[in-house]
């Protein structure tokens, strides 16, 4: 059995209830998320569903949110978990896919105890962008996207709560042996060769030794 299929099973313990497989995707700022959820989409046919990009559409909207969502994200705070996970559940029954990569989510332990228990769903696996930060914060401040939060005050407040919420999510999912490590420090290319090796089932695996 391939080891996405066997993680997926396991995680929604069954094998006739069908519940959409999701990927959680996480890694500090700039460790190169977004860049390697394009590439997945592409190769595996997942739906990429970005948390920050949902945020930063829902200022845009004009929400009653868009003010409040605006300046935690400019002092690189998280947002409610209520706000996230809406926004996230609306995204995926519009997609109409049933495989997603939840990409910067969950970011502390209320969102991550939160879309348990609304959603029931377990992650099949965290996949985890490892990187430096002196590597992360040279990426950020040459995005060049028009991000508010691409500012050296700001980043140094992301890799704070980074640091402070975030890892603890990732060292929980290491404890249920859940996590999929990745060296992020590499090139783009070397570093889709390591992901492709943990969506490809093993039995599609070449052997190259
Ligand atoms: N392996 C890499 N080597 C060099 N540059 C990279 C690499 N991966 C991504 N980048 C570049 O670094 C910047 C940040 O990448 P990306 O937006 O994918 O990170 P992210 O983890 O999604 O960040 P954030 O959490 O801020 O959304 C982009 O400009 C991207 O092109
Ligand atoms: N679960 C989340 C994810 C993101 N945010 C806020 O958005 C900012 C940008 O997120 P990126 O993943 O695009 O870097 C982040 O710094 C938070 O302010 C959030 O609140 N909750
Ligand atoms: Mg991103």
């Amino acid at each position: 059995m391939g080891s996405i299929e066997a993680a997926r099973k396991e995680a929604n313990g069954s094998l006739t209830e069908k519940k959409p497989c999701v990927v959680f995707v996480l890694g500090g700022p700039g460790s190169g998320k977004g860049t390697q959820c394009a590439n997945i989409v592409q190769h595996f046919g997942y739906t990429h569903l970005s948390a920050g990009d949902l945020l930063r559409a829902e200022i845009k909207s004009g929400s009653e949110n868009g003010t409040m969502i605006q300046n935690m994200i400019k002092e690189g705070k998280i947002v409610p978990s209520e706000v996230t996970i809406k926004l996230l559940q609306k995204a995926m029954l519009e997609s109409g896919n049933d495989k997603f990569l939840i990409d910067g989510f969950p970011r502390n332990e209320e969102n991550r105890a939160a879309f348990e228990a609304v959603t029931k769903i377990e992650p099949a696996f965290v996949l985890f962008f490892n990187c430096p930060e002196e590597e992360m914060e040279r990426r950020l401040l040459n995005r060049n996207q028009g991000r508010e939060d691409d500012n050296i005050e700001t980043i140094r407040k992301r890799f704070k709560v980074f640091l402070e919420s975030s890892l603890p999510v990732i060292e929980y999912y290491n404890a249920k042996g859940k996590v999929r490590e990745i060296d992020a420090a590499k090139s783009i290319e070397d570093v889709f060769e390591d992901v492709k090796v943990i969506f490809t089932p093993k039995e599609e695996q070449v052997a190259t030794a």
